[in-house]
């Protein structure tokens, strides 16, 4: 495909994203239909509908119009490119650009458009960040770096950098976690890497490591992984030492790709459906990785930013608290409780901390940490809740 072909499917997409499809799937049957691209026009579609959807509302203010042409016009100028060179109409090119588009653009508006977060939201993102609130919302325009964990379990990051290195993937320590690399070079290569396949790294965003690398854990210990999802953070537990690691989450297929993540890696996880979590007993240490806004890493899935609605903020702190007193049912005497996000909104972190710690004696909070977007990291929160008695 032609560079101005790319630029068209690219609009082509984003057009259906903005009628309200979601973008996986969109792009997901771009590519099916589109048989003659080849996988270097895959990533630059996919990642020019990326770039387009973090920045949706600037670019679309620059462009002059929320449309797929809009969006592109607005990233080619933001870009510092001629979109002329582009829009020429021939061949599989977008067509040539109207009056309108030419002399159409204009600055973002200072506030949400230019931060390029929804104007329900502004408010309460402005207010969770304080000084940083402008810059962690720049950091969501942008790509995201690609992180890595290293299995410890298996080497440690030398001997990972090392491996990646003969595969032409450049990698070096990221400061967030002392598993985690950030890939400088190849990062495409990764997933046919023998490092990748062999379990030798995960993908896996720094401060999601540093998340588990705050965990209080020793061998012997029967540990919950209560939202474990895809079972990312499990698999930073099982990699930690040696313990009864049960993996749990309220729609049961979401963890249907563990057994095999963890076979690679050389992990033991039980999985355990909600029913059998009721005669499982009680655990020594649980972890909540909550459902949430997503607002730390909305620059690995933009659609979320411009999804997400006030009345579905309100409905994942529901649950978050839901889920809270939850686990502390399942909780053994003495034991820990462990709460995360990946949101900077203080209303699903710190807030949600006090609002349990307000109707619940037998736990307190006795650690609190965020991972802020400016520090090369998604955005993410943890909290511990102890035993008020053994705190
Ligand atoms: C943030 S994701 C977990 C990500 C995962 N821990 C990882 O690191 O890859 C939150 C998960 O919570 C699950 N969930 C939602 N409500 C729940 C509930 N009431 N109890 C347990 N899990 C729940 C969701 O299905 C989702 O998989």
């Amino acid at each position: 495909m032609t560079p101005a072909a790319r630029v068209q499917a690219a609009i082509e997409c984003l057009d259906r994203i903005l009628a309200g499809a979601p973008a996986e799937q969109v792009l997901t049957a771009w590519g099916r239909a589109s048989r003659f691209a080849g996988s270097g026009d895959r990533a630059v579609v996919r990642d020019h509908v990326f770039d387009g959807l973090r920045a949706r509302r600037s670019l679309a203010a620059i462009g002059g119009g929320e449309t797929g042409r809009g969006i592109m016009l607005g990233l080619l100028r933001r870009n510092g490119e001629n979109p002329e060179n582009l829009f020429t109409g021939g061949g599989y090119a977008p067509e040539v650009m109207s009056a309108e588009e030419r002399s159409g653009g204009r600055e973002p508006v200072l506030g949400a458009e230019a931060a390029d977060i929804p104007d329900w939201l502004w408010p309460r993102f402005e207010a969770s960040l304080g000084d940083e609130a402008l810059a962690a919302a720049e950091a969501l325009k942008h790509r995201a770096p690609v992180h890595l964990r290293v299995n410890i379990a298996r080497t440690d990051p030398s001997g990972a950098i090392a491996a990646l290195a003969r595969e032409g993937i450049a990698a070096q320590p990221h400061p967030a976690a002392a598993t985690a690399l950030e890939v400088t070079e190849g990062a495409r290569k990764l997933r046919n890497a023998a490092a990748y396949r062999d379990g030798l790294v995960e993908l896996q965003d720094a401060a999601s490591q540093a998340v588990v690398e705050t965990l209080p854990l020793k061998d012997g210990m029967r540990v919950l992984d209560y939202c474990a999802g895809g079972g990312g953070k499990t698999l930073a537990i099982a990699a930690r030492g040696r313990f009864d690691l049960f993996a749990h989450d309220a729609a049961p297929q979401r963890l249907n790709d563990l057994p095999a993540r963890a076979e690679r890696a050389g992990a033991r996880i039980k999985l355990l459906d909600t029913k059998a979590l009721k005669r499982a007993g009680q655990f020594d240490l649980i972890l909540c990785d909550v459902p949430c806004s997503g607002s730390g890493s909305w620059r690995r899935a933009p659609d979320g930013k411009w999804r997400l609605t006030e009345a579905q903020l309100t409905g994942l702190l529901v649950t978050q608290a839901a889920i809270l007193d939850e686990a502390v049912a399942l909780l053994a005497p003495g034991g820990l409780l462990a709460y995360a996000t990946c949101s900077v909104l203080q209303d699903e972190n710190e807030e949600q901390i006090q609002r349990f710690a307000a109707r619940n004696s037998t736990l307190s909070p006795v650690f609190q940490k965020r991972w802020s977007l400016t520090g090369g990291t998604d955005g993410f929160f943890a909290a511990h809740l102890a035993w008020a008695t053994t705190a």
